[in-house]
């Protein structure tokens, strides 16, 4: 069952259309991430869900019941709907257990609950202290234990971890989701950070210009992007120019599977850097290495394959470590790459 669904929403400030029909359903239990590019309209499509906004059209329903409708517009503290913002927002004169238990009723707020809320977000023990005696990323858990103490239908988070340095975040998105989870709270991550969403969510919407353009697991969206954007925003993509002849395509890089069927035609297809493998120059297409990229984890290096016919073909490929620029090098791809027909592929 559906805890959320947002149907052909639009949203204008003046002249300037924000929400232009957004659709999104986010199943009961599940953590969804809002994907987009600043400005796409996440923080709104999140106002209006949160009753903060009213649309123009559209309608949105919570735990089956509709919040938002023609002619409907449910308080904001009547739709069990709770929101985790940027920064926490803790009350700073309150105790970490006074500010969880501001979210219960009055007389839920001496029970066992607080304590319990607060296990769930790794801070047993903390209740006493003042927000200020707590780093950024506690501040945003007892914000997540705020939010989930009505046990509310759906919990919003917008950005929540966008203060924290990078260090802490991935820690802290992963605890947080593993309360959301313990608690079986539907929420909805609004987020411009792509590996963010694709490795805390169980199903990814990519917003765009006010649309969600693709929704579906994060695999899914990583793998089988909708269009050239939209795989260049979940990740690096490598764009090459090719053409589809009795269902095989061909490209500068020699014919490569697609990941579906194709009819004939011009257009280009998507692989990414993980599929360009690096063997002996004699075993794959000569290439030379521009230069190296190094994340800790791995490096992205840049490649200039030689291609048949004198084409040189930028790629970009992983390597565990820097390979020297001008090094030659052979590339073979590995694994189905994804076609885009002509007037389809966004640049
Ligand atoms: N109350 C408002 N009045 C006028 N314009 C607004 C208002 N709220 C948002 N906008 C505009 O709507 C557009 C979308 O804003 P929104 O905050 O929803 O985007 P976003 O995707 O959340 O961006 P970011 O990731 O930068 O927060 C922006 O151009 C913004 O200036």
């Amino acid at each position: 069952m559906s805890a959320l669904t947002v149907k052909d929403v639009t949203k204008s400030f003046g002249a300037q259309p924000v929400l232009r029909g957004v659709d999104l359903e986010v199943a009961s239990g599940a953590l969804a991430a809002v994907l987009g590019p600043s400005g796409c309209g996440k923080t709104t499509l999140l106002r209006v869900v949160a009753g903060f906004e009213q649309p123009d059209s559209g309608s949105v329903t919570v735990g089956g019941r509709q919040v938002t409708g023609p002619g409907r517009a449910v308080a904001p503290e009547r739709r069990r709907v709770a929101v985790v913002p940027q920064e926490g927002a803790l009350f700073p004169h309150l105790t970490v257990a006074e500010n969880v238990a501001f979210g219960l009723p009055r007389r839920a707020r001496r029970g066992a609950r607080v304590g319990e809320l607060l296990e769930l977000v790794g801070l047993a023990g903390y209740g006493d202290r003042m927000p200020s005696q707590l780093s950024g990323g506690q501040q945003q858990r007892v914000a997540v234990a705020r939010a989930l103490a009505p046990a509310p239908d759906v919990v919003l988070l917008d950005e929540p971890f966008s203060a924290l340095d990078a260090a802490l975040r991935a820690a802290v998105r992963a605890d947080v989701r593993a309360a959301l989870h313990a608690a079986g709270a539907t929420a909805v991550l609004v987020t411009h950070d792509q590996e963010e969403a694709l490795s805390t969510a169980d199903v990814v919407a990519v917003m765009r210009d006010g649309v969600v353009v693709q929704s579906g697991l994060p695999q899914d969206v990583y793998r089988y992007p909708k269009d050239v954007d939209v795989a260049r925003f979940v990740g690096e993509a490598v764009v090459i120019p090719a053409t589809v002849r009795d269902g095989v395509v061909w490209t500068p890089l020699g014919h490569l599977p697609l990941t579906q069927t194709a009819a004939d035609g011009m257009g280009t297809v998507v692989l990414r850097p993980e599929q360009v493998h690096l063997v002996d120059p004699a075993d794959g297409l000569p290439a030379r290495v521009v230069d190296t990229y190094f994340y800790g984890h791995d490096a992205s290096v840049r490649l200039e394959v030689h291609c048949p016919g004198e084409v040189r073909l930028p790629v970009v490929c992983r390597t565990q470590g820097e390979l020297p620029e001008e090094q030659a090098v052979g590339v073979r791809i590995v694994g189905p790459v994804t076609w885009f027909p002509e007037g389809t592929a966004a640049a």
